[in-house]
């Protein structure tokens, strides 16, 4: 059996809305196994986000090709089986935390019992179930990164995607984040690829791969 998640063979992106094509990512060849840890760092426009979204699923290449070998076909990836986190926190402002985390698990067509106690367990994970209650509002930019996160993990996701996850945050606070997300993913099989301009964020995975003007060079 293939114990690949996800493979890309010479994947390329061109963006064509404005009157010159930008082409983003060019012949990006890849896989990300089980338990993987990488950083992709580069400089901004390098085509990190890019890459990022089509791992996920959520864009296509416009030439060569991916699979997701463990995981299934692309329709069926999300929410449970890839969790993604963003610079931005983007929680719903009228649900509270508990509420919030819970989004991906109702979406999975989870009951709302088990969507509940599986929240509850995420943010227990990361350290916050005090906070279930509270409103986005009433949180910190780091708490609300972290709920983030927790909503993140709540399905067990396969693979973890984080675009720049600790982007807006002081450093004690990216790095205390960034502490809780590894401690949870301690002695599970989840593959983490985050994208940051963070030396020391990046120096904490076991892989570090590079991207510059849509060129992605992947360590062996
Ligand atoms: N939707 C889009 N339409 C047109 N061009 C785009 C689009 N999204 C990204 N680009 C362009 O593609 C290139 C790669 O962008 P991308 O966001 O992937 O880089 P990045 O490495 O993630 O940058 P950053 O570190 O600033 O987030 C850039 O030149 C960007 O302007």
């Amino acid at each position: 059996m293939d114990e690949v998640l996800v493979r890309t063979d010479q994947v390329g992106r061109t963006y064509s809305q404005g009157k010159t094509p930008v082409v983003a990512l060019s012949s990006a060849t890849c896989a990300i196994l089980p338990g993987a840890r990488i950083a992709l760092m580069g400089p901004s426009g390098g085509g990190k986000s890019t890459l990022l979204h089509l791992l996920a699923g959520l864009d296509t290449p416009t030439s060569g090709s991916i699979t997701w070998p463990m995981l299934g076909a692309r329709e069926t990836l999300r929410p449970l089986k890839i969790g993604l986190v963003f610079q931005v926190p983007s929680l719903l402002a009228p649900l509270t935390v508990v509420e919030n985390v819970e989004i991906p698990l109702l979406l999975g067509q989870g009951s709302t019992e088990k969507a509940r106690a599986a929240a509850l367990d995420a943010l227990d994970r990361i350290g916050l179930r005090s906070i279930g209650e509270k409103l986005p509002e009433e949180l910190s930019g780091g708490q609300a990164q972290r709920v983030a996160v927790a909503r993140a993990l709540a399905t067990y996701p396969k693979l973890l995607l984080a675009d720049e996850p600790t982007g807006q945050l002081d450093h004690p606070t990216a790095q205390q984040l960034f502490d809780v997300l590894l401690e949870s993913l301690e002695g599970t099989e989840t593959a983490l690829v985050v994208a940051t301009h963070d030396r020391i964020v990046a120096e904490r995975m076991n892989t570090i791969w590079h991207m510059h003007h849509g060129l992605l060079e992947v360590q062996a």
